[in-house]
């Protein structure tokens, strides 16, 4: 049984699974003059980490609080207009805030299944999700930017980081975790801006930890016998997520510390100093962010945007549980996030 029997049910009516554009009616808000309903698909979105808490500098075209049959996402979902430079009407873009608006969600607190679920259910097929890392090694310095591709998982199983479970059994290839096709525009996009204050990596591994707490000195040391490039506390479950969820993802890095395996003096990574370097470069993240986004918006990507390379791959790799055998909570909750796909 559903914790809340009644959610699907009553979420139906506000997401209809075989419309594309889900018209939202929202909780009463106080945000008087921003629109709390958006009609038309949104395929583009970027999740915004520490010290990326919003956008500014995009026209702000509505603000939607929906649900999930797993809860709502971290925070409100703010659609941004952006210009797009080769059609005369501008590109929405969903903005989501991945430790909520005022950063009150701990990395193993953070609901991604709600996030990536929300997120698909207004039709956001591409995500670009920023990230404060940790560097593991000494070339890849405070304030460079790395656009990762691999990950190692050291969370320790404790967050939720499937769809399928509970009598529904899917599996999906990781093998790359970030999007080829997705990843090689970023770093375009990311070459582009490369000068006196923009340094960029164009790979790396990070070594995604469970956290909250910092890692020791002996597991920094190890991470870097690994071969990790960067550390940080967010990029799974998001990544496994997104890859379920059939969306072209990937994550860009902005290093602040280098973590603790220097073992100088005053240099372990703290609060103050990722924050410190966040907000100096913080306008660098957005140029980053804004020149992707510019690039997306190009009628060429229309079909990299809405991942037509991964549409139906979640279809077989959950088709494999028989229907007599599935779990009814779980087959519910799946025939939400993908309609059509498991009846
Ligand atoms: C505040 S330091 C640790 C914190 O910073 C990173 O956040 P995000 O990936 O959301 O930018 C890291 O993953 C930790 O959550
Ligand atoms: N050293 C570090 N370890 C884990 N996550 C981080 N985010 C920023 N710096 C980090």
């Amino acid at each position: 049984m559903l914790s809340r029997p009644n959610l699907l049910f009553s979420l139906r009516p506000l997401f209809h699974p075989l419309t594309s554009c889900r018209h939202i009616t929202l909780p009463p808000r106080k945000m008087a003059d921003v629109p709390t309903t958006y009609d038309a698909p949104v395929h583009i979105a970027v999740i915004g980490g520490t010290g990326l808490q919003h956008l500014p500098s995009f026209t702000h075209a509505a603000t939607l609080h929906p649900t999930t049959p797993w809860g709502p996402p971290s925070s409100p979902i703010s659609i941004l207009h952006h210009p797009s430079p080769t059609t005369s009407s501008p590109i929405p873009i969903a903005f989501l805030s991945r430790h909520g608006p005022h950063h009150s969600l701990a990395p193993h607190e953070i609901p991604s299944r709600a996030n990536i679920a929300a997120l698909r259910s207004l039709g956001v097929r591409t995500i670009i999700a920023f990230s404060a890392v940790g560097s593991l090694q000494e070339h890849i310095r405070p304030r460079d930017f790395v656009v990762p591709d691999q990950i190692i998982d050291r969370t320790k199983g404790i967050r939720p980081f499937t769809f399928f479970e509970g009598g529904m059994v899917g599996h999906v290839g990781f093998g790359d975790p970030f999007d080829t096709a997705l990843g090689a525009v970023v770093r375009r996009c990311g070459h582009s801006l490369v000068g006196e204050d923009i340094q960029l990596h164009d790979g790396g591994t990070i070594v995604c930890m469970e956290g909250p707490q910092f890692s020791t000195r002996a597991e920094s040391h190890m991470y870097r016998a690994w071969g990790g490039s960067v550390i940080n506390m967010s990029a799974l479950p998001e990544a496994k997520l997104a890859r379920e969820a059939e969306m072209a993802y990937q994550m860009i890095c902005m290093a602040t510390d280098y973590d603790c395996w220097k073992g100088e003096v005053g240099e372990d990574v703290n609060v103050e100093m990722v924050m410190g370097h966040m907000r100096a470069n913080g306008e660098n993240a957005r140029r980053f962010v804004g020149a992707v986004l510019d690039e997306l918006s190009k009628e060429e990507h229309g079909e990299l945007v809405r991942a037509k390379h991964l549409e139906m791959q979640t279809k077989f790799a959950g088709g494999i549980t028989h229907k007599e055998g599935r779990g009814k909570e779980a087959e519910e909750k799946l025939k939400w996030l993908f309609p059509g796909y498991f009846d």
